[in-house]
């Protein structure tokens, strides 16, 4: 049985096999020459006290200039990267059928996705497929002889480590009490997205994954090899070139409104690629539904609201636009 989900004639039987070429998002790419910041979180625990301040500023740069950065010697030993996409994969590998039927539980309905069933052109629509599972579901898996429901309370708690202790320097530069996050990483409300992506062959004008910025407060990214991640820096698409052992740490909506603005929740996108497929893992650290989202300092950027409000109105916003509108709708 064939695990690829039917994306050409899916594609086909929404905009036909010809489709005009759209402009509305600047295809330019330039991946040479500029690189993401590194930082390395060794100098955080077993640096001095001086080159521990230095990585803080470094990683506060990062997330105000780029939003985007990579982690190195985060501590995370590589059998648990390697255990983890060999889950993936075959989550990945089993029929398409079977993905589709599966339920993991009653809240997690839409916890599998594939193409785009609301796209209402060909650059709404992403080429991948994705599962997401959220850390309170992860509990209802049975894992009866598969490993998958181990491996991935595993991973998520050596990756969570790692968010808490990024969330933690973070915050602390705009005046958020070092408590905050404390709560927040019960992280009952918390995700992982599996990510995958297949060669598309309708050319460069289909994503791998539209652009759009994440939710949460911070993502943390692991991926393979392949490459095919692009950040949006001034007005051009960048690539995130694959670094082994690194992790990508992206600012989510949720930090930019409570840092006031400071911290950027930057556009990305994936570009499908050309005839491999890519795998990623994302770790969405998200508050709780009620929790408020408010800057402690004045004057504010962004009136208080909750999770909650936000994700609602994105929803309404994705439906009537085919786009999220995010924080401006949230601006004083
Ligand atoms: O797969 C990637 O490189 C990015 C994934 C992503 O942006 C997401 O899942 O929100
Ligand atoms: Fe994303």
């Amino acid at each position: 049985m064939a695990s690829r989900p039917p994306f050409e004639t899916h594609f086909s039987s929404i905009f036909g096999s010809s489709f005009p070429r759209s402009t509305s998002d600047e295809p330019t790419v330039q991946t040479s020459g500029i690189k993401l910041p590194v930082i390395d979180l060794s100098h955080l625990t077993n640096g001095e006290e001086v080159t521990r301040k230095r990585c803080v500023k470094q990683m506060v740069e990062a997330a105000k200039e780029w939003g985007f950065f990579q982690v190195v010697n985060h501590g995370i030993p590589k059998e648990v990267f390697e255990m983890m996409f060999r889950e993936d994969k075959k989550f990945f590998d089993r029929s398409f059928n079977e993905k589709v039927r599966e339920k993991f539980s009653d809240s997690s309905k839409h916890c599998y996705r594939w193409g785009n069933p609301n796209a209402t052109s060909p650059t709404q629509y992403s080429f991948s497929e994705a599962f997401h599972i959220t850390l309170a579901e992860i509990l209802s898996f049975s894992d009866e002889g598969n490993n998958f429901r181990r491996t991935v309370a595993m991973y998520v708690q050596e990756v969570a480590r790692v968010a808490h202790m990024i969330c933690e320097i973070l915050g602390n530069q705009v005046k958020v009490n070092s408590k905050y996050f404390e709560n927040i990483f019960a992280l009952q409300n918390s995700f992982l997205r599996l990510n995958k992506y297949h060669p598309c062959v309708f050319g460069s004008q289909v994503f791998g994954l539209v652009p759009h910025t994440d939710t949460s407060f911070i993502t943390i990214l692991a991926q393979d090899q392949i490459g095919g991640l692009e950040l949006k820096k001034n007005g051009q698409w960048i690539g995130v070139k694959p670094c082994s052992d690194a992790l990508t740490v992206n600012i989510g909506d949720m930090f930019q409104a409570l840092s006031n603005g400071v911290y950027q929740s930057v556009r990305h996108r994936v570009i499908p690629p050309a005839n491999v497929e890519r795998l990623s893992i994302a770790f969405f650290i998200c508050p709780y539904q009620e929790t408020e989202i408010e800057f402690s300092g004045n004057p504010k950027k962004y009136r208080r609201f909750s999770f909650r409000e936000y994700k609602e109105q994105s929803e309404r916003d994705v439906k009537e636009t085919g786009d999220k509108v995010g924080l401006s709708r949230f601006l004083i």
